[in-house]
């Protein structure tokens, strides 16, 4: 039996935008769009491991606060797992995995191009974010 090993992807929030994230590695991902974060480590809760990877990934400190709702299957054994965060110190750099970072208000989710794993995520989070600032998201079904 195979267990099942989580991969936190955070959906960042800061003033209305998301911040999404293009990978730089490995080649089969390196150019295309992603919510960061990572694997967890032994005896990591997500919320644990996704403020560690967010810190050691682009040096920024977030608060994690509610799960989205889902689970996507990854490479086996991994499964994607995201959380909203709020932004709370630190200005994001792609310091590790990361060449490029943009943050989106949701009219212009669909403006880069997510990895297909993360796509129901990151249109939820679309949702919510639009929700919260009363904006309309680029992420609504055609
Ligand atoms: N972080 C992250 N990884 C994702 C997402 N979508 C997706 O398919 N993945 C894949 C890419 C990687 O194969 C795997 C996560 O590995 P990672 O390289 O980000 O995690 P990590 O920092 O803990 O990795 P490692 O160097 O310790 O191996 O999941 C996503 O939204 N965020």
């Amino acid at each position: 039996m195979t267990t099942v090993r989580v991969v936190v992807g955070g959906a960042v929030f800061d003033r209305g935008r998301l911040l999404a994230a293009r990978r730089s590695a490995p080649p089969e991902l390196a150019g295309r769009w992603e919510l960061p974060g990572g694997k967890l480590e032994p005896g990591e809760t997500p919320r644990e491991a996704l403020v560690r990877e967010l810190r050691e990934e682009l040096g920024i400190e977030v608060e994690p606060l509610e799960r989205i709702a889902g689970e996507w299957p990854l490479r086996p054994p991994y499964v994607l797992q995201v959380w909203t965060a709020r932004l709370l110190a630190g200005e994001p750099r792609p310091l590790e995995d990361h060449d490029e970072l943009r943050w989106l208000t949701p009219d212009r989710i669909g403006e880069v191009d997510w990895l297909e794993q993360d796509r129901p995520a990151v249109a939820e989070a679309a949702r919510m974010l639009a929700a919260q600032t009363g904006a309309q998201t680029g992420a609504e079904p055609r």
